[in-house]
């Protein structure tokens, strides 16, 4: 039997937290206030502290410290239904052992009470900066977001590499922000880049560097981007879209965090720490062969998944309150009347937050100084198709499969000499044979339409096993 201190102002919530306590075998401690909390927590044997954080009086984030003071065996869940990212990292930081949303089904708090009496607590991080809710405006109420907050609080408090998941335009790179900003490398460089905007030439030599004449062009050693985000953090965004050798490099410099500059025999070391999104599935693209499997884990150490607008529209009205702040300071956050934002309710944002961003800001145009009413929003944006890989240009899928089998091929073997000849040895058979089946085995006609000597088709003819007439 363990001690349970509850506290919280709402007498319902206090009396089936008590309730509850009592079923799991539990001896329950209640208070209605932070302060009444620290005069019971000063003479009361407790094991874990429910702890809501709007309380009358003082709050209860500000309670952790003097709790932990006073019992610093005990577990204490921070419990809230309104936090925001700074509520969920100041309870990480103070030691809070979880943190969960209200509202909550007795199997969660039961589970979570289990967890507490059995497992070691959270280590408080030191020697963050604190930072101000407004320096990362992250906006979301729903518990969906409040969710995310939490990970956000937990993860950044550690080293482990971050994968953010989610559509276009659901706030993947904020969320690489708020992360660096509440981590320990907040005063270090925040790097970003978008790998789908590299070119998959270059990618190589922008993330690891390359030497003075490592290519044609390259006038000027350059240290590259992972050796930039030494001490801070790389934000890889569209990481799906890294080249496959690339991707070898990029887990050999987590693993040892050293990088090789392109055309350079000596490694450099570089300490950063990696957060990675796509709004592709990186899952799908291990199973196709194009992600390599190791990497994908490593990647996906801690996963913050975020939802798309449509599933928590009730933070809709805070959102473009918040963008029409942004974006028109002056004008009266009664502005969108209840009409234009009933508007809003129905459309589907399938360009999520992004798209609510720039409707707002055309809303704001349109409307000129009056009102904002439904026929201020723009047309809603439609779904974004994933492009079907049958409606690609024929060259265009033989030219991506060339350079998937090239790029296997070279994995597979370091010490590859034949390349091109093996690459032939491929794609002649079925070219010949096109030709030959189009002129009815005559040699004459085929070896015009390949634009190829009679002689050197005849050659290749016997070489590939293929018969022609002459
Ligand atoms: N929760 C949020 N609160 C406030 N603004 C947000 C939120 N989420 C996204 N935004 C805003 O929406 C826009 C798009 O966000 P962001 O670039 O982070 O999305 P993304 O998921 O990285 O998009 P993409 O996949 O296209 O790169 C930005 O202007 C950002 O500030």
């Amino acid at each position: 039997m363990a001690g349970i201190l509850i506290v919280d102002d709402e007498q319902a919530i206090s009396w089936g937290l008590a309730e509850l306590s009592r079923q799991l075998g539990h001896e329950p401690h209640t208070a209605s206030s932070a302060e009444q909390a620290i005069s019971l927590a000063a003479k009361t044997d407790v094991a874990v502290i429910l702890l809501d954080v709007r309380l009358p009086g003082m709050d209860g984030i500000a309670a952790i410290s003097r709790l932990r003071e006073l019992l610093p065996a005990a577990k204490i869940i921070v419990m809230t239904a309104h936090g925001d990212l700074s509520t969920a990292v100041e309870a990480v930081r103070q030691g809070a052992f979880d943190y969960i949303v209200k509202p909550f089904d007795t199997t969660q708090i039961e589970r979570l009470i289990e967890r507490a009496l059995t497992q070691i607590a959270v280590v408080p991080v030191d020697a963050v900066p604190s930072l101000s809710s407004a320096s990362n405006p992250l906006i979301g109420k729903t518990p969906v977001m409040q969710e995310i907050f939490k990970r956000i609080a937990l993860v950044s408090a550690s080293e482990a590499c971050v994968f953010i998941s989610g559509e276009s335009g659901t706030g993947k790179e904020l969320v690489a922000r708020a992360i660096h900003q509440y981590s320990k490398r907040a005063s270090a460089p925040f790097v970003a880049v978008n790998v789908a905007a590299l070119s998959p030439s270059l990618a190589e030599s922008e993330l690891f560097g390359h030497v003075r004449g490592a290519f044609t062009g390259a006038e000027q050693s350059r240290a590259g981007l992972l050796a930039d985000a030494d001490g801070g953090t790389l934000f890889l965004d569209e990481v799906a879209d890294i080249p496959l050798p690339v991707q070898v490099k990029l887990l050999r410099a987590l693993e040892h965090g050293e990088v090789m500059p392109v055309g350079s025999g000596r490694t450099t070391r570089t300490n950063f720490r990696l957060i990675s999104a796509t709004h592709q599935d990186l899952l799908a693209k291990v199973r196709e062969g194009t992600f390599r499997h190791d990497l994908y884990f490593r990647l996906c150490t801690f996963q913050v998944p975020l939802p798309p607008l449509r599933e928590r529209k009730e933070d809709l009205p805070l959102l473009v309150n918040h963008f029409l702040q942004q974006l028109a300071p002056g004008k009266s956050p009664g502005s969108f009347t209840s009409v234009a934002l009933a508007e809003a309710q129905r459309r589907p944002w399938h360009g999520n937050v992004r798209e609510l961003r720039n409707a707002v800001e055309h809303a704001l145009i349109v409307a000129r100084e009056g009102p904002i009413l439904p026929e201020h929003w723009p047309p809603a944006m439609q779904p974004i198709q994933a492009p079907d890989p049958n409606s690609e240009s024929l060259e265009g899928r033989l030219k991506k499969l060339v350079r998937e089998w090239a790029e296997g091929k070279l994995q597979s073997d370091a010490d590859m000499k034949t390349l091109y000849d093996e690459m032939l040895q491929q794609v002649e058979p079925p070219l010949l044979a096109a030709a030959l089946e189009r002129s009815k085995g005559e040699c004459l006609a085929a070896s015009r339409w390949l634009g190829m000597h009679r002689t050197t088709l005849r050659k290749k003819l016997d070489q590939y096993g293929l018969h022609g007439e002459e």
